[in-house]
């Protein structure tokens, strides 16, 4: 199974924590990018780190927590290889695979508990990109706003 890397920032760290323990426990490779405590650190810095291990192929996949999800998403997003997609539904991480080949997903610590964590982790590394009327959608998001 591919890798999958983990960040956050202090207010994503435990549930960063739990997450990293139940994947390797499920058999998981986990790249845990940090942080390593609560102690109050940056989102973009953590996000970025993220965003780097997908693009040079470290990670196949990435969760990204911060307390709303929404700063850590940001950060990923600044990567022009991620996909990274804010869930708080397991069906919105289904379609995030399904409709966006989301190569990562943000949640928010501080708004969803940990059942719901889990339903959207499974779903997003259950599910398949469905391609079709999908991929050439997703393929703009790779081109500048400009570009035909
Ligand atoms: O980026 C965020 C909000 O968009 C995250 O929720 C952060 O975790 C949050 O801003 C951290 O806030 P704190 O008061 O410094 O814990």
């Amino acid at each position: 199974m591919s890798i999958i890397a983990l960040a956050s920032d202090h207010a994503g760290h435990a549930l960063k924590t739990v997450l990293a323990s139940e994947l390797r426990a499920a058999g998981h490779e986990v790249l845990d990018l940090g942080p390593d405590s609560d102690a109050s650190v940056d989102y973009p810095d953590f996000g970025a780190a993220l965003g780097v291990a997908l693009a040079d192929g470290r990670a196949a996949r990435g969760i990204a927590v911060c307390g709303s999800g929404i700063g850590i998403s940001i950060a990923v997003n600044r990567n022009p290889a991620a996909r990274c997609a804010l869930v708080s539904s397991g069906l919105m991480a289904r379609l995030a695979r399904q409709h966006n080949d989301a190569n990562c997903i943000a949640l928010g610590s501080r708004l969803i508990g940990i059942d719901v964590a889990r339903d959207c982790v499974r779903e997003f590394l259950a599910t398949e990109f469905e391609g079709g009327r999908h991929a050439a959608r997703v393929s703009k998001l790779g081109s500048g706003p400009f570009e035909e």
